[in-house]
């Protein structure tokens, strides 16, 4: 006989089929950030996957370890204690099992975090300790600078001037970034049975790109061939992976694709993991650009600001085509 660790909460939660070593994805495009051939890397594989990792991105081992240690000591805390840091909507701080507003439930707790320029909003007071704080900023403001440079490589990748056409979006005052802290404990419920609780469920991501790292645990999923296909990322705890978001799929006028992904917890170890949401301002406008269209090539999408997209998104569940509604 099975039995549940907590069944009224895990039962909540929807289940996927365990990760076998035969959906392992042995071919996930990696990107030198150090070498010249990065930008056409970058585009090759936002292209062919909306996903990559990056490697010698020149951010200190110390400053990945001392966010990573931090935050396993404040998930570590009692409940009551954390709980004081929620609730995570609206619109920030600490919240567990539920995501977003509209039913979404995982197997994880988590920090939703506001970013000013390159640090952690000072209008959120979560994390109040002032260790736990400094780490995450330094991490934050590292992270941002991966994804600066990643986004100015793209540009020069894709032929658009100039080189910050598209970082500039992100380093520009009032642009929307998002940190979060994820932390999935195992799940030992379903240990034996081929499936797993759902961490994260499958969606894409609504921003221009999201930049993750986690510890050495697996269980980020993406998908291939439009959803035919799971499977699973080697974790990598010295590299960082990118998603192309939603936002850059129609600045390139679904060039590059925003990557379906998901989490999966695992029974026996905890995965904590730290994604950067690069966003732009609300009032940017978000078309295809036209210096990406080729002769008569087709505007696949209406125009919208970034702002007018995060409220629609903000509307729909997790797994929801948000881009569908503003298709032509
Ligand atoms: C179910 C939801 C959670 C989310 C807002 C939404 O209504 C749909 C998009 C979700 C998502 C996915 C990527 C990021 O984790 C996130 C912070 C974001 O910007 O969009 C989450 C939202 C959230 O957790 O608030
Ligand atoms: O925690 C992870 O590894 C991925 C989570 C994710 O996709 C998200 O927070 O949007
Ligand atoms: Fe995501």
């Amino acid at each position: 006989m099975v039995v549940l660790a907590n069944p009224s909460v895990v039962d909540q939660i929807p289940l996927l089929p365990s990760p076998g070593h035969r959906d392992t994805f042995a071919a996930v495009p990696v990107v030198d950030l150090s070498r010249p051939g990065a930008a056409r890397a970058i585009v090759d594989a936002c292209e062919r996957f909306g996903f990559f990792k990056v490697i010698n991105h020149g951010v200190a081992t110390a400053t990945m370890d001392r966010a990573e240690s931090e935050a396993v000591k404040f998930f570590a805390q009692a409940q009551a204690v954390k709980d004081r840091a929620g609730p995570a909507y609206p619109p920030f701080g600490y919240g567990s099992k539920r995501i977003g507003l509209n039913g979404d439930m995982g197997w994880l707790e988590f920090l939703l975090l506001a970013v000013d320029s390159a640090s952690l909003s000072d209008a959120c007071t979560v994390p109040s300790s002032a260790v736990f704080r400094a780490a995450l900023n330094e991490y934050v403001a590292a992270v941002r600078g991966v994804a600066v440079r990643v986004l100015e490589k793209m540009a020069e990748g894709l032929g658009i001037a100039p080189v910050d056409a598209l970082s500039a979006m992100v380093t520009e005052q009032g642009s929307d970034q998002v940190f979060r802290v994820n932390h999935y404990p195992p799940c030992p419920a379903f240990q034996g049975l081929g499936c797993s609780a759902t961490g994260f469920g499958e969606h894409t991501d609504p921003q221009l790109i999201s930049v993750l790292r986690s510890n050495g645990t697996s269980g980020l999923q993406i998908a291939l061939r439009d959803g035919a296909q799971w499977v699973s990322v080697p974790s990598d705890r010295d590299a960082f992976f990118v998603n192309v978001g939603d936002s850059l799929q129609v600045l390139t006028n679904g060039r590059f694709k925003s990557v379906k992904h998901r989490v999966v917890t695992n029974s026996l170890k905890s995965r904590v993991s730290f994604i950067y949401f690069a966003g732009p301002s609300l009032a940017q406008r978000i078309a295809p650009l036209p210096e990406l269209l080729g002769e008569g090539e087709e505007i696949l999408y209406k125009e919208f600001t970034w702002g007018e997209y995060k409220k629609a998104a903000y509307k729909t569940r997790l797994g929801d085509n948000r881009l569908a509604q503003f298709e032509k």
